[in-house]
């Protein structure tokens, strides 16, 4: 393997690596950095955790330091927190340039943002729905002369999930120039490849790596077969052993709910472990808040839903639980991908119950991997059964005496109302009538 000088990047570029402690190349940036100096459309495909970031980072960065103007590169990618994690490493890593960048996110205040995008940025890193919302609602910035076009998480952003953002990336596309290069990355690109590749228009240097399996070798996958009923007692019992068994350890819990990712926080909350949240129902601030608290390792575990289950890069993350098993294996990939990352050791244990058997075996076909089960003593699990149970009821009895159904409804019809399908009207009776007026 070469080093990053021999793949073409400037000594400032190689120095600033060093200081983070990035030496060598990984083999996504080995492969595709070259071809994306060389002026080429780029399309990368690696396993979670292998530095996909700065393999666009760090030639976009030597190309701006060439010709600096802004707004010189547009970054979009699915989730807010995954926006600022990105303009982070533009920042660290181009600070010798004085690198302005602007985030773009839902959530935030609008003015300021339109202010920032007004001040010319080199580089604007973006969810689509907001700075679509830009775009149709101000004149006063232009990418007529951007000279890239990043799509992170290039997968999701083009799939047709429950937020849907073809129609965003649509007016987004329109006032970008055509002259321009396109770099794709994700750990599960081949799914949309043809889409993709219709974006990507001029002739993409695509790259994959080369491996048997899709998740990495350092990440021990796991399973445990409960009933639905016994779930949360292995969930308190695991974090019971993890607590006891380690110092240095976070843990985060997947979930299918916002409604379930708050109970499991109230519930853990009630056996003093230190918990913290992260779902869609929260308020940005809240939400960075949050995500920054267990960073820097103040809470110890995070449960979140699948917002949380891309590209965010936490290293202390030691162990990923599935409080319930994904029901695709590319949400799975992702989710397991929080832990054992740039090398790192980790271990994911999904909680699997008999009506999800199928779901591991399309999991396993897709990664190219068995899951093992995971030992644990059931003895001690149903020692606590009863007293974890009636904790759960606990929870959510006090979680509906407070008002989080109504404001998950408001919640899904504004969403409905945004894409069209409800108009305001019909929105206004339905809040009227649960307000019992
Ligand atoms: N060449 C390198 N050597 C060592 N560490 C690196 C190198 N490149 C990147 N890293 C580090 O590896 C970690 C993971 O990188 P990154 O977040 O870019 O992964 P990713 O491939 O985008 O993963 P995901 O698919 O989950 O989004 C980061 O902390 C990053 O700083």
């Amino acid at each position: 393997m070469g080093d990053f000088s021999s793949l073409g990047l400037s000594d400032w570029l190689v120095k600033q690596c060093k200081q983070l402690g990035i030496n060598k190349p990984t083999p996504v940036q080995e492969n595709c950095m070259p071809a994306i100096l060389q002026g080429r459309d780029c399309m990368g495909c690696a396993k979670t955790g292998s530095g996909k970031t700065a393999a666009f980072v760090l030639p976009v960065l030597q190309k701006l330091s060439e010709d600096p103007y802004g707004i010189f590169c547009l970054v979009l990618t699915p989730t807010r927190s995954l926006a600022y994690q990105i303009a982070e490493q533009f920042r660290v890593l181009g600070k010798p340039l004085g690198l302005k960048d602007c985030i773009i996110v839902g959530g935030m205040d609008m003015v300021t943002q339109a202010l920032e995008l007004s001040n010319q940025p080199h580089v604007v890193v973006a969810t689509p729905g907001r700075l679509a919302d830009h775009i149709r609602s101000s004149n006063t910035f232009s990418m007529k002369r951007i000279q890239f076009l990043i799509l992170d998480e290039a997968d999701r952003l083009l799939e047709q999930g429950c937020t849907d953002f073809t129609k965003d990336l649509e007016v987004i596309l329109e006032i970008l120039p055509a002259k321009r290069q396109t770099l794709l990355f994700s750990a599960t690109l081949t799914d949309t490849l043809q889409e993709l590749k219709s974006i990507a228009m001029n002739k993409p240097f695509f790259w994959e790596s080369k491996s048997e399996t899709r998740t990495v070798e350092e990440l021990d996958q796991r399973y445990i077969l409960t009933p639905e009923k016994v779930k949360d007692a292995y969930l308190v019992h695991l974090i019971q052993t993890f607590t006891d068994e380690h110092d240095d350890w976070s843990i985060i819990i997947f979930t299918n709910t916002c409604k379930s990712c708050q109970i499991l926080t109230m519930m853990l909350r009630e056996f003093n472990f230190p918990t913290i949240s992260l779902h869609s129902m929260m308020k940005q601030k809240q939400r960075f808040a949050n995500l920054a608290k267990f960073k820097a390792s103040v809470y110890k575990i995070l449960i979140a839903t699948d917002v949380a289950a891309r590209g965010l890069d936490i290293p202390t993350v030691q162990v990923v639980i599935n409080h319930n098993t994904p029901g695709l294996p590319k949400i799975y990939i992702h989710r397991v991908g929080r832990t054992a990352r740039a090398g790192r050791n980790g271990v994911s244990i999904t909680l699997v119950t008999q009506y999800d058997i199928h779901l591991i075996h399309s999991i396993e076909e897709q990664i190219q991997t068995k899951l093992k089960e995971y030992p644990v003593v059931e003895k001690e699990v149903l020692k606590i059964l009863t007293q974890v149970n009636v904790t759960r009821r606990e929870c959510e009895i006090k979680l509906e005496s407070t008002d989080f159904d109504e404001k998950r409804e408001i919640n899904k019809r504004k969403q409905l109302i945004l894409e069209g399908k409800v108009s305001a009207a019909s929105y206004k009776t339905r809040l009227e009538s649960m307000k019992g007026l």
